[in-house]
Parts: C-alpha cells; structure tokens; sequence
C-alpha cells in the first residue's frame, strides 16, 4: 500500500467513526462504504445508479445441462421483453439493464435493444478440445471491455444466459485455482444425481487435457464461453473506470477470477454479492478470499444476486455520504475508537 492511500483509508476510517453511531456498528456495511470511498476517491461517495449487463451465448457442453439449448435464445427475448427474474429485479431496484449477445448458436439475433457483440454461433465442444481459439478469447475480452467502460451508471452488475455454462465455469475456476474439477460441479438447472454423475465424470475427462493450473486466457480458451470471457473483460473495463462491480453467483464469479487473473488490481471495485447454491460457489469464494454479501440459497444467475445487493451497496455509501457526524448532531462521543 502507497503512503497517499494508506492516509486516504485512515481518513475514510476517521469519516466513519466519526458518524451518529458506535463505532463499527453497522458492521459489514461499514466495511462496504470504505471500499466504495476508497474506489471513488471521497469520503462522501455515491452509489445511486445501476447498469445489469446481460452477457448471452451457447455452450460446445450444452447437453451438460437439464435444460435444452435453446432456452438461452428464448431467454435472451424474455430479458428483451422485461419478463425474466433480472428485468423484474432490476425495476424493483431501479436498474437500467443492457442485454448483449455475445455468441448465441443459430443465425445472429436481430431484436430492438439488443446489442450484438457475437464472436461465434455458440463455442465447440470443450470436451474434445479447446473452446474457441486465442483470437477469440482476445476478441470478447476486448468488446467486454469497451461495454464496461462504457457504463455511465456508479455501480455495473454483470449477468450471463447460457445453457450449460455452469460446466463451463467450473472448469475455468478450477484452472484459475488450480484445484480438481469434481468439487466445483454442481447441478446447474437442476441435474438428477444421474444427470450429475454424468456431468461430473465429463468434466474430469476435460480438465485432464490440460496442465493443472492455467492463466485466464488459456483457461478461456479451452474452457470459456464467449459470455464468459466478455463478462471478464466488461468487469475489468467497469473497474478502471473505477465503477463498483457488483459480481453476481457462480458464473459471474468465474468471470470475476478470470478478469482478477489478468489484473489483481480490478479487485478493489469488486463486491461479491452473494454465495450462490450451485455446489462449487463456496470453493470459488474461498480460492478467491471473498465474503459475500448475502447468502439467499438462488442459483440462477442473470445478475439476479448482484442486482438484490445494489441497494445494499446504494446505502452503504449514503451512509458514509450523509450521516451526521457527532460534532455536527451535537451528540456526545464515546470513547475513541480502537
Ligand atoms: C429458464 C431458465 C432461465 C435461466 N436464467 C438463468 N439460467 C441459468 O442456468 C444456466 C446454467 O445452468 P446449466 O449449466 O445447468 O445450463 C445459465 O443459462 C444460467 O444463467 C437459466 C436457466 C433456465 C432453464
Ligand atoms: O450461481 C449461478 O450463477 C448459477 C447457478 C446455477 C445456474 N445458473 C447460474
């Protein structure tokens, strides 16, 4: 740590012992309020708006799941249309939501409001070899990139469609951590314990074509979906614009330790905002040392976890930004913190 922000976290530290409050009353959302000064700049930050980038593609691995394939490009005009559980999320708490294909299987999707970043109809079959090829990866972590920074809203939440991308996931936290695959699989949309098996042993006959642990472009590569490497790079363009990134469940978490591999430093923008029930969530969170916000048993994703946390997030820095301090309240002081 640099000494400028070594004072600017004492001053933020100062700021919040120094509100209507016993110190470190307000928990983990004192915690929460720091990070989002120290992101900001200010003792008095502001998290008032939101963006959910929506990221949709198809999976080589589809049949990994419960659900047919084409559930994603059904789901991707059910966003379209506000009907799914992110868009009634995000109305409830007043997000703004950008729905991107990033590489639905079938012709290009042609739908108003849609914003077409497809770099394939769907990846190959990462069971067999590598997912999309290095130009590929390059190419969605570039256009994710450019949509991340181009969010004007404080807070960006990052949401995925894509069938059969929990097997996708699981094998790229699983190289990122370098960890064996079996106790990251979990049953997606819902897998029977046969349905899972299945899932399992196939998984482990992927990860085994390549080394152990593996950096993010090559796990991306052989592992990815285009939505998930697009969410990476749009996590890493949101955080140097210095956003705060509300990362959603299991997937998102995959994104988020694929764009921590390519810069450690986008962490400080992170917030984890829930521990997803998809059985390899907990792992990642571990391997990662994140804490969630909130525990609420979901295992959809489609940013519907991160967009449950935004006003927790909205409030934490109200918090910071408005709360009267004692000098100002006329309030007596207890004894100084520490
Ligand atoms: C109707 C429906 C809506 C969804 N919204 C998100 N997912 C979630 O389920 C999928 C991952 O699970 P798996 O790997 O088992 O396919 C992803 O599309 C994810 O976003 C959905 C799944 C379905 C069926
Ligand atoms: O946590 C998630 O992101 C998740 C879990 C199950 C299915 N789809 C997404």
């Amino acid at each position: 740590m640099d000494v400028r922000a070594a004072l600017s976290a004492q001053a933020i530290q100062a700021a919040l012992d120094g509100k209507t409050k016993p110190p470190g009353s307000l928990g983990r959302i004192e915690g929460l309020a720091a990070q989002v000064a120290a992101l900001q700049g200010t003792p008095a930050p502001r998290v008032e708006s939101c963006r959910l980038l929506i990221f949709a593609a198809d999976h080589g691995m589809a049949a990994l799941s419960a659900f047919p394939q084409e559930v994603t490009r059904q789901m991707v005009g059910n966003f379209l249309a506000g009907g799914a559980a992110a868009s009634v999320f995000a109305r409830a708490v007043g997000a703004e939501v950008t729905v991107v294909d990033a590489g639905v299987a079938g012709e290009p999707l042609e739908a108003e409001g849609l914003v077409s970043r497809r770099i394939g109809a769907g990846t190959a079959d990462a069971r067999e070899g590598p997912a999309m090829s290095a130009d590929q990866v390059r190419e969605a972590l570039e256009a994710g990139r450019a949509l991340g920074a181009g969010v004007r809203a404080d807070a960006a939440a990052f949401g995925e469609m894509g069938i059969g991308n929990t097997a996708s996931a699981a094998l790229v936290a699983a190289k990122l951590l370098g960890r064996p695959v079996g106790p990251l699989v979990g049953r997606g949309t819902g897998l029977d314990d046969a349905g899972l098996a299945r899932k399992r042993a196939a998984l482990e006959g992927a990860a085994g074509r390549c080394p152990d642990r593996m950096g993010a472009v090559d796990a991306l590569r052989e592992y990815g979906g285009f939505e998930i490497a697009m969410m990476a790079g749009a996590m890493l363009g949101a955080a140097r614009a210095r956003r705060v990134v509300l990362v959603d469940g299991f997937i998102a978490g995959a994104a988020a330790a694929s764009a921590l591999d390519l810069d450690p430093g986008c962490r400080e923008a992170m917030v984890f905002c829930h521990r997803s029930a998809e059985a390899g969530h907990g792992a990642l969170l571990e391997g990662l040392g994140a804490e969630p916000l909130l525990d609420l048993a979901l295992r959809l994703g489609e940013g519907t976890g991160a967009l449950l946390a935004f006003p927790l997030v909205r409030a934490a820095a109200a918090m910071l930004a408005e709360m009267a301090s004692f000098e100002d309240a006329g309030v007596s002081a207890g004894p100084p913190a520490g």
